[in-house]
């Protein structure tokens, strides 16, 4: 087996997120940052990367956390108990906020309504990041996709033939609505095995369970596909991303936004997505 000297890799692993962030701009003097936090490898690396980089760069920022709680028994709890200690461990304010509190159920309870759970899970997910880090001030979120997740992104596109996601690629989204809080991806150059491994060579506490309702997923499938050619085809992921970066221009979104005639957030189209499948939902459990 090939030893890995920790200085030399947690070098590695810093350089490539700095240069991210310095190279695309993400992080500008003054900026509140919102990290969203899972507990998983990803938003832990993202949430220590950030920390590290307010303490090494002349750039002033402040970070705050939120760790959303989908109501997934046996699953989510580890994930907010290692987002607690993460956070503390770095002096991070740390919210957390459940599906129950904003809608009155859990996912589990929910998870049986759609084809894939991976479906509302997203959509309150997605609204709850918005809404809290739009109410905490935050000029932007950072979340802890990696490499492995935009070429995954990339090609479900193609999957679907839903060209319009491109506007979501990229490791940093424009500001399209004074109440849609922007996206920053840090870890977006840096492939997942590294993150994973990052975690165990620093001994780092996180959650390190699979979502039971992942599987459900065109991702998971995905993600699959593309780990089984890596494993024949060594590389095969750093060049679909490196093509994908060739090609790739940042479309902005074509939608204008408006405000949803029911919980006021804005949207493409009132009511918004959450607004409509809570009130779909509703129907269904009634
Ligand atoms: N429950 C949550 N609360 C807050 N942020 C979240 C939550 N779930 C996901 N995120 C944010 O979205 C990112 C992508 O989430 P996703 O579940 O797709 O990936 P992941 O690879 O499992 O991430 P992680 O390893 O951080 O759990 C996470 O890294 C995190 O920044």
């Amino acid at each position: 087996m090939m030893k890995i000297d920790k200085d030399e890799f947690n070098k590695y692993v810093e350089d490539n997120v700095f240069n991210t962030i310095s190279e695309y701009n993400l992080i500008e003097d003054g900026d509140n940052i919102m990290i969203g936090v899972s507990g998983g490898k990803d938003s832990i690396l993202t949430l220590n990367m950030l920390h590290s980089y307010q303490q090494k760069s002349d750039i002033n920022f402040t970070l705050k956390a939120v760790c959303i709680d989908e109501g997934i028994a046996g699953y989510r709890n580890d994930g907010i108990k290692s987002a607690k200690e993460n956070t503390k461990k770095l002096g991070i304010p740390l919210i957390v906020h459940s599906f129950k509190d904003t809608w009155g159920y859990d996912l589990d309870e929910i998870s049986d309504l759609y084809k894939s759970t991976c479906m509302p899970c997203g959509v309150y997910r997605r609204y709850l990041l918005n809404k809290i880090s739009d109410e905490q001030g935050a000029d932007k979120i950072a979340t802890g996709h990696n490499l492995d997740d935009e070429i995954q992104s990339f090609l479900m596109t193609f999957a679907r033939n839903d060209q319009n996601k491109f506007s979501k690629f990229g490791p940093k989204l424009k500001r399209i609505h004074p109440k849609m809080t922007p996206r920053i991806k840090p870890l977006w150059q840096l492939p997942e095995k590294d993150v994973g491994l990052w975690c165990v060579i620093n001994d780092i506490e996180i959650h390190d369970m699979e979502c039971p309702y992942s599987q459900t997923s065109l991702r998971a499938d995905i993600k699959m596909f593309l780990n089984m050619l890596e494993e024949e085809k060594k590389g095969i992921k750093q060049n679909i991303f490196n093509s994908f970066k060739k090609t790739f221009t940042q479309k902005q979104s074509e939608v204008e936004l408006c405000m949803c005639e029911i919980c006021n957030q804005a949207t493409a189209q009132s009511p918004c997505n959450a607004c409509r499948m809570t009130d779909e939902i509703k129907k269904m459990l009634s």
